[in-house]
């Protein structure tokens, strides 16, 4: 049986695992690539091979360069670009769309300057009605993923019907979504690990143990909490797989591009350094500015994502940032 059509706008390891699971689940896709040496390779050889290599591509899948006629049609648009160049890509997109397709984010990052979710941007930039948007995120590393390993994510969308297509259009029996209609809770979880996992990293090249790293990924899921209640988040999502799986899984994996860029940090390279070595896109490292940002708008304390902003953009040594961390005045937990 074939499920609508889609399209997955990027072909980084991420939208090109998730257009496997798509076509997996029965949903024909194309692929827009930004590069079309990327696109004939996957129409060629069935393989990603600068983002996933060695993972076969279903046939539904094919790949294109060609925006227009990518996005021609679908009726699922799932949105795989770096999060600080939604904006700009999606401007050129919008003549595209179809009337009432669904726009699907897999982004987690927050926007530089204007301090907006995912899903904020896409419906100022397209106009679309809020409940037209969902969100895919969970714990779900792209290469794992497309070793078929089992992984659950959530949908959240504030439209259920929407949420439930979505979720049809991608469970497959290795890849299982749940629905959910906190937007801002799963967005706020899937932005803000990524960032405590840049701790994680910096901790663990730093040859601290799991005590630390519990207490990073818990004290870390504290402040992402109280950031996403003064958001309007539904505080219950940050114990689900788009809040504590997704911390979990990202800060404890060496897949993880923002840990492994913190293990960088915490052997003392400059940022430019940890960035010369890293060819994909670690999301934490701009958007701890952001969400510091939006913490201080909101006058909500989250120090760990401060000090690892300080690593990161005002060359802190991660020794000073870790006895800050501790030197903290006591408190309640
Ligand atoms: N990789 C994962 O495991 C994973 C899992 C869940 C969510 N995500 C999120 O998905 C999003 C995409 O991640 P990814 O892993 O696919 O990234 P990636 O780094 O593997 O690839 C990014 C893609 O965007 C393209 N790109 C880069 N700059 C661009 C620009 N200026 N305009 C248009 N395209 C550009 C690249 O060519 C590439 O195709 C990120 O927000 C990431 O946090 C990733
Ligand atoms: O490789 P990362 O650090 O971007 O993390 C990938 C996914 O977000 C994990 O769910």
């Amino acid at each position: 049986m074939s499920g609508p059509t889609a399209v997955v706008l990027g072909a980084g390891s991420w939208g090109t695992a998730f257009a496997k699971v798509l076509a997996d689940a029965g949903t024909d896709v194309r692929i827009w690539a930004r590069r079309e040496q990327v696109a004939a390779a996957i129409n060629d050889t069935r393989t990603n091979p600068d983002y996933l290599p060695g993972r076969r591509l279903p046939d539904r899948i094919t790949a294109t360069s060609d925006a227009a006629k990518a996005i021609d049609g679908a009726e699922i648009v799932v949105l795989a670009v770096p999060s600080q160049t939604l904006r700009r890509n999606l401007a050129e997109w919008v003549p595209y769309l179809a009337p009432d397709s669904t726009l699907v984010s897999l982004m987690k990052g927050i926007e530089l300057g204007t301090l907006k979710r995912m899903s904020e941007v896409i419906v100022e930039v397209t106009g679309v009605a809020t409940d037209r948007v969902a969100v895919v995120s969970g714990p779900n590393l792209a290469a794992e993923i497309a070793d078929e390993q089992p992984a659950a994510t959530v949908v959240a969308c504030t439209d259920t019907d929407r949420a439930t297509l979505i979720q049809a259009a991608i469970s497959t029996p290795y890849f299982r979504p749940y629905t959910n209609d906190d937007v801002i809770g799963a967005e706020l979880g899937g932005a803000v690990k990524n960032v405590i996992a840049l701790a994680c990293g910096i901790a663990t090249a730093m040859n601290l143990g799991d005590n630390t790293k519990a207490t990073l990924i818990t004290r870390g899921l504290a402040e992402t909490s109280r950031l996403g209640v003064a958001l309007g988040a539904d505080p219950l999502t940050f114990a689900g797989l788009a809040g504590m799986g997704d911390l979990v899984a990202t800060c404890s994996s060496p897949l993880s591009r923002n840990r492994t860029f913190g293990e960088h940090l915490g052997r003392g390279e400059t940022l430019e350094e940890a960035q010369a070595a890293t060819k994909q896109t670690a999301e934490g490292v701009k958007s701890c500015l952001s969400i510091r940002d939006l913490a201080r708008r909101h006058d909500v304390e989250m120090p760990i994502t401060e000090q690892v902003e300080r690593v990161c953009h005002e060359g802190l040594s991660p020794r000073v940032a870790m006895a800050a961390l501790m030197a903290r005045s006591t408190k309640p937990e």
